[in-house]
């Protein structure tokens, strides 16, 4: 058996098209472009790549992108002052932050201080509650782009049998909240986790979220489930997932590639929220539908 490769590059293009479709409806209904607003503190190299790609990806959608830069020894009253600004800034539909920060920075409390509103990472404790409890809000785009390719892959996911491997709050967390609202059985493992290999051995959806390369292995697969790694690690032989691709891709039924799989879901993901944003603070419809 060999798997069918999940092509998440080309969902991400297609998606990004139709989001380009309907902000160019936006601009003509709220006579101003979506805006977007990225946060970088510091010069890790690969933060100022995502921070490049998410702001090329913002403009070719038609949006409009703020960049801010600030030096890694910022204090936290700049950084907040900064975020208090966007959040009060009206060409400002979303606001994200570049994860990790340095460390005398606390993430959460600045995570916290974006207007939930304005909150297009879906981080703020408000949106994950609002998540939790079923109330419209923002979903952290890594996780929706997975439930998206899954949706495509498999239609219906009612009643299959998905395992999340990672309980971060930025992607374990929420894509099990999102599997459990299509109706998965969800398990939720993780580094405590007694016998990994059995458990993920009985799910029809994989979903791996740990930042381990290569740590899920081929044999741990069900034969025909499928397979998501959300799993960006850099190693000497280049960026590799947290799935032994070869090894699981000869028994899955479908998995995702790295790159060229969740990755770039993310990025679509974040410029469809910020449309999103943008049409329930103007009042202009989006049709999240056609997304
Ligand atoms: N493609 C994309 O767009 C994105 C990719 N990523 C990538 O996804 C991966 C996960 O990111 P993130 O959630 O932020 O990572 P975190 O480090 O925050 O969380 C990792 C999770 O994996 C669990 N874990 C660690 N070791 C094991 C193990 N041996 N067995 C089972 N579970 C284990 C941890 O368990 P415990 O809680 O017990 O410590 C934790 O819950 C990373 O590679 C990251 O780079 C992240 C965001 C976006
Ligand atoms: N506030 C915040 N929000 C985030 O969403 C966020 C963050 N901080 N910090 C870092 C992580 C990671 N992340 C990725 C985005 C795109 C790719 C991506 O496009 N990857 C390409 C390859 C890119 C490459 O070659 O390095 C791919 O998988 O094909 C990967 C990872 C968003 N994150
Ligand atoms: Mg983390």
């Amino acid at each position: 058996m060999s798997a069918n490769i999940i092509d998440g590059k080309a969902f991400a293009l297609g998606l990004r098209e139709r989001i380009a479709a309907q902000v160019a409806n936006f601009v003509a209904a709220a006579g101003r472009k979506p805006g977007l607003a990225v946060v970088l503190v510091g010069e890790d190299p690969a933060s100022a790549v995502y921070v490049r790609s998410k702001g090329k990806a913002t403009v070719a959608a038609g949006m409009a992108s703020f960049e801010h830069r600030l030096p890694a020894d910022v204090a936290q009253d700049e950084l907040l002052a900064l975020v208090d600004t966007l959040n009060a800034d009206p060409a400002v539909d979303g606001i994200l932050v570049q994860l990790p920060l340095p460390g005398h920075l606390d993430e959460l409390a600045v995570t916290t201080r974006i207007d939930p509103d304005k909150d297009v990472d879906g981080f703020h404790p408000v949106n994950a509650g609002r998540l939790a409890t079923g109330l419209e809000g923002f979903v952290p785009c890594t996780p929706l782009g997975c439930v998206m390719l899954l949706k495509d892959q498999l239609g219906d996911l009612t009643g299959l049998d998905a395992v999340v491997i990672g309980r971060s709050n930025i992607v374990g967390k929420p894509m099990a909240q999102l599997l459990l609202k299509e109706s998965c059985t969800v398990t939720i493992a993780h580094s405590r986790t007694r016998d990994l290999s059995s458990v993920v051995k009985r799910a029809d959806i994989v979903v791996a979220a740990v930042g381990r390369a290569e740590m899920v292995k081929g044999e741990w697969i069900k034969p025909g489930a499928t397979v998501i790694d959300v799993g960006i690690n850099r190693t000497a032989t280049g960026l590799v997932g947290d799935v032994d691709f070869a090894g699981a891709a000869s028994v899955a039924g479908a998995i995702t590639p790295v790159p060229g799989g969740v990755g770039p879901m993310t990025i679509a993901v974040l410029l469809r929220n910020t449309l999103v944003s943008a049409g329930r603070r103007e009042g202009v419809a989006i049709d999240e539908v056609a997304l």
